[in-house]
């Protein structure tokens, strides 16, 4: 295949770059617990200094694999489907995601929300980063908001993102994995005197999972 015929799939999302994907229990946030397959997508732009998946970020590391196969490989193993990266919103979910709702699937996408959305969403965790702010239209989807809380500026950064979500919009401070020692008792204290916010924690990096 020439590049041009490749980049047209991709356009297309009858291909996508997957990095990884796997059976696992849902670490963090809302969903936390529920087993579910993961759908990992490579490319980011966005540039977390702490991002905990950066073999992610050159998507032209991750093969191409065909879109509706991908979808049937995770079916086959749980019905709830979480796509993240990388960044999951640079590509044209619009194939992937009707192939896995034509399967029963409900798909959660773990998302920065620089990117416009593509594609049947039913469970979008959104996690804005300064280097890369969210687009204004997903602040009225998000079904969480997930922020990560690297030092004491994150905690006004989370404010401001939490009032601009819809008012359903579950709310979180997840510490960044290397501070945790620091942090949780900062968001401890922090979610003690704001109750509408609650704590989420990597817990699958505690059970040694993926
Ligand atoms: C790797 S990102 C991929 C999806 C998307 N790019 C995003 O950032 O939401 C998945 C989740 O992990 C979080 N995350 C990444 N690195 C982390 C770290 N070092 N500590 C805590 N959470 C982290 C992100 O904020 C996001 O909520
Ligand atoms: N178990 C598990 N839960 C997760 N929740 C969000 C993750 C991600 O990297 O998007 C993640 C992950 O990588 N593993
Ligand atoms: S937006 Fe997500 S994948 Fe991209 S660098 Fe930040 S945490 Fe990593
Ligand atoms: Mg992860």
């Amino acid at each position: 295949m020439t590049k041009e015929e490749e980049d047209i799939l991709l356009q297309e999302g009858k291909m996508l770059p997957v990095m990884e994907h796997f059976y696992t229990i849902q670490g963090e946030g809302f969903h936390a617990g529920k087993a579910a397959y993961f759908i990992r997508l490579g490319g980011c732009d966005v540039g977390c200094h702490w991002c905990d998946v950066k073999e992610s970020w050159d998507p032209k590391l991750h093969p191409l694999m065909n879109t509706e196969e991908i979808a049937e490989t995770a079916a086959r193993y749980c019905k709830t489907i979480v796509l993240t990266g990388g960044e999951p919103l640079m590509w044209n979910l619009e194939i992937l995601t009707s192939k896995l709702k034509e399967l029963g699937c409900t798909i959660h996408i773990e998302t920065s929300g620089a990117y416009p959305m593509s594609g049947h969403l039913d469970w979008i965790t959104l996690s804005p980063k300064k280097t890369g702010l969210p687009l204004a239209d997903i602040y009225k989807e998000a079904s969480e908001l997930k922020m990560i809380i690297f030092n004491q500026n994150d905690f006004k950064f989370a404010q401001e993102q939490g009032g601009k979500v819809n008012d359903k919009c579950e709310l979180y401070l997840q510490s960044e994995w290397s501070k945790r020692d620091v942090m949780y008792p900062k968001i401890t204290d922090f979610i003690l005197e704001h109750p509408k916010w609650r704590s989420s924690i990597q817990t699958h990096k505690y059970l040694n999972i993926p």
